[in-house]
């Protein structure tokens, strides 16, 4: 299978790559350029390839990043030449073939990975958290009614479904399996918690990503999947009380266990 594993910062990319190093034992690490200066960690072993990406904090950070790197796979298997291809370390910017195989696959699964919030009932501190559901929770208008969503509105979409296999990585993983909601602002007060809480009462965390990583990967028709660590509670804003750390060695366990997923059969399209 070949994967795309899109992350916000560095240290969450980290995790996954050290969790992948496990995984996918005797796995080809490498690098390779992107178009407009991006990087993919990648690690090609007999069964997958799975290439991460830090893209940025935020929907449209992410949705460009993950947009560049399946346009660039896409380029490759179209053949253009000009497109993406593998650095094998110091190649000084040069794009240089690395060898069969780098290129000219599609992705069969974009992941979009990181630390989140958890919504207390759901999901506490250090838990692992799949998504069932991935909520654009503030696309949208406000209106003297309530918050319309952009469906409502009739202009777009503001949830997709997972990939069949994200039932498969929650299990691997030991995670919750819910609703993740995809936010601009970090919800900090009472109130607003409340507010999603009762828009969407099965979510269990919240990140800033997915859902623009899933528009990206739905516009090049990929499956996704998104997977967070929660690193602090939704509620009222408590820095003292955030668990980066922990949330990032919970990340980092939760790909060390992924192989067999990522080396297992492309589900069929519309299967469970
Ligand atoms: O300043 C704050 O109060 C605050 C609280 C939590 C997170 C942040 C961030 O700036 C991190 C954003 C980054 O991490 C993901 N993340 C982690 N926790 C949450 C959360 O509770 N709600 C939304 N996103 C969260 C997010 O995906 C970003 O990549 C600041």
């Amino acid at each position: 299978m070949r994967v795309l594993v899109v992350t916000a910062v560095p240290a969450e990319a980290d995790s996954v790559s050290a969790g992948l190093a496990v995984a996918l034992p005797g796995a080809a690490a490498t690098t390779v350029a992107l178009p407009g200066g991006r990087t993919l960690r990648r690690r090609t072993g007999a069964g997958a390839t799975v290439d991460v990406l830090s893209a940025g904090v935020g929907p449209a950070a992410a949705a460009a990043g993950t947009a560049a790197a399946l346009t660039a796979a896409a380029y490759e298997t179209a053949g253009a030449g000009a497109g993406a291809h593998e650095t094998a370390g110091a190649g000084a910017g040069a794009y240089e073939t690395a060898g069969a195989g780098a290129g000219g696959a599609v992705y069969d699964l974009v992941v979009s990975a990181g630390i989140g919030g958890g919504f207390p009932h759901a999901a506490p501190l250090g838990a692992l958290v799949v998504a069932d559901a991935i909520v654009a929770a503030d696309l949208g208008a406000g209106t003297s009614d309530g918050f319309l969503t952009v469906d409502e509105l009739g202009f777009g979409r503001s949830a997709h479904t997972p990939s069949p296999l994200s039932a498969r990585i929650a299990k691997a993983v030991g995670a919750a399996h819910g609703p993740v909601l995809t936010v601009s602002t970090v919800t900090g007060t009472a109130a607003r918690t409340d507010e999603l809480m009762r828009r969407h009462p099965r979510a269990a965390a919240e990140a800033m990503e997915g859902f623009g990583v899933a528009e990206a990967a739905a516009a090049h028709s990929v499956p996704v999947a998104e997977i967070r660590a929660v690193s602090n509670a939704v509620g009222p804003r408590d820095r003292a009380a955030w668990r980066i750390g922990d949330a990032l060695e919970a990340l980092r366990r939760a790909f060390e266990q992924l192989g067999p997923v990522f080396e297992g059969p492309v589900p069929k399209e519309g299967a469970r």
